[in-house]
């Protein structure tokens, strides 16, 4: 997400990954039955103090007593079903477009200026295709759940609104701060300071614990999906880089003023009863499950939970790979080798990246020289952190090895996780200097 403050970063060299990493569109869950929506033009249901107040309206002519007439006229939407906007106009009479802040696989996200509230919101406008409107449906939902639940509003971000709009559904949200991907991606991927993974990766862990209690299943967790609340930040020396040029030439790093984070896109999550046999997950953030064709549940989001803090680690994505065999060796690689009864458990598509349904059919299997360098260079998980962390490192190393477990059955569970040492130990007698140092 750009925002005004964080945009000015100096960030040459920084593009190494796409912008966005999105879902495959098989990656979609099968048609659920919808919660039922109200048809009109104008429905929905607003969130606020007061309680939940139900508003439908015959037709678009007057919203809350403030005439329409201060809607933009009406244009086709664009050949993938987004809606077509200019900035400055209104969406409706009571939100005017201040800027795009992002786009996903399921539509655009608009900050906007809510006159009635008369504060800044960011509205997720869904394309107008079926199969993304239920699923919209189905965020609203769960947003709705997660709201009456979350108190204070900690943890998710908070649904304030939502309507239908010439066929779009939007959903109106407070608005957040830059995503935890977009943060690092303008700070050239510099990595996070261990104490401030340790405030992040506690409160994405109480966020998925809180989840996973209401039998909610995130699936997509990923740094785009981790918004920072506010977008300030300050600089700092980056010792790493104080001996050596970089290449943006920047002896500094930006570090987020506050670590509050709350997790985002819940246009994916399902209730433990659900099937789960359909692929989920970003590739990047797949568990091992997931590609074998096991099935999942609760612990797919602790595998990305894992990844992830790798990520905020080290600055890069764990696994960059866009491919089942070389995804595997991949992990196979940081990891060690795939538990033997899961691999016999192999679905039919799966089965095909093992030879006599034992073994990874790696190298022989890879497609290029390109894919057996990304897969040799990785180093094994203990070494990988500690060539990033200094002080906690063991814990770290520790925790990851329990998050990232092969074994969906054996892998730490949310509350397990939050009760590791890398969490509950005073690390700050640990630091070599003897100070306290929150970053
Ligand atoms: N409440 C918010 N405040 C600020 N920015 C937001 C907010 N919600 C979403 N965004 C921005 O919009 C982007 C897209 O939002 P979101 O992930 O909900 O869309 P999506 O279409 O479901 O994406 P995906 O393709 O990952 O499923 C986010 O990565 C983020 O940058």
């Amino acid at each position: 997400m750009e925002t005004q403050r964080i945009i000015e970063f100096p960030h040459k060299n920084m593009d190494k990954r796409p912008r966005k990493r999105p879902r495959l569109t098989w990656d979609m869950p099968p048609p659920l039955p919808p919660p039922k929506v109200l048809p009109a033009i104008y429905c929905g249901q607003e969130f606020g103090n007061g309680g939940i107040a139900n508003f439908s309206y015959p037709n678009n002519m007057f919203y809350r007593g403030i005439p329409c007439n201060g809607s933009p006229p009406w244009r086709p939407d664009d050949k993938d079903g987004h809606y077509v906007f200019a900035v400055g106009e209104n969406l409706t009479p009571r939100y005017r477009i201040l800027t795009k802040m992002g786009e996903g696989t399921f539509g655009q996200v608009l900050e906007c200026f809510d006159n009635e509230k008369q504060e800044v919101v960011a509205i997720k406008i869904v394309r107008s295709i079926h199969k993304y409107r239920e699923a919209a449906m189905i965020e609203i939902d769960v947003l709705q759940r997660l709201a009456r639940h979350d108190v204070g509003g900690a943890r998710c971000v908070q649904i304030r609104n939502w309507f239908d709009y010439r066929n779009h559904i939007c959903i109106v949200f407070e608005k957040l701060g830059p995503s935890l991907y977009d943060f690092l991606r303008k700070n050239s991927y510099r990595s996070f300071p261990i104490d401030l993974v340790r405030e992040l990766g506690r409160q994405i862990l109480e966020s998925v614990a809180f989840m996973h209690d209401l039998q909610l299943i995130h699936t997509d967790l990923k740094p785009e999906n981790i918004l920072l609340v506010s977008s300030e930040y300050i600089k700092v020396p980056d010792y790493k880089f104080l001996s050596r040029s970089t290449k943006d030439g920047s002896y500094f790093k930006n570090l987020p003023k506050s670590s509050a984070i709350k997790l985002i896109d819940f246009g994916s999550t399902t209730f433990e009863h659900q099937d789960h046999s359909y692929v989920v997950s970003t590739r990047h953030y797949r568990a091992p499950e997931v590609i074998l064709g096991l099935g999942w549940n609760y612990p797919c989001d602790l595998w990305s939970v894992g990844c992830i803090l790798v990520e905020l680690c080290s600055g890069e994505a764990l696994f960059q790979t866009h491919e089942n065999l070389e995804h595997l060796a991949m992990m196979e690689r940081v990891l060690g080798p795939l538990p033997q009864h899961m691999v016999l458990r192999a679905d039919r598509r799966a089965e095909k990246y093992f030879r006599r349904g034992t073994r990874l059919d790696w190298p022989d299997g890879a497609t290029s020289k390109e894919s057996l360098r990304a897969v040799w260079k990785l180093p094994r998980l203990p070494n990988l952190i500690m060539q990033h962390v200094d002080h906690s490192a063991g814990d770290l190393i520790d925790l990851l090895q329990g998050l990232l477990r092969y074994d969906p059955a054996e892998r730490l569970k949310a509350g397990e996780a939050l009760r590791h040492p890398f969490f509950t130990r005073d690390h700050r007698s640990l630091n070599k200097k003897g100070m306290i140092m929150m970053f």
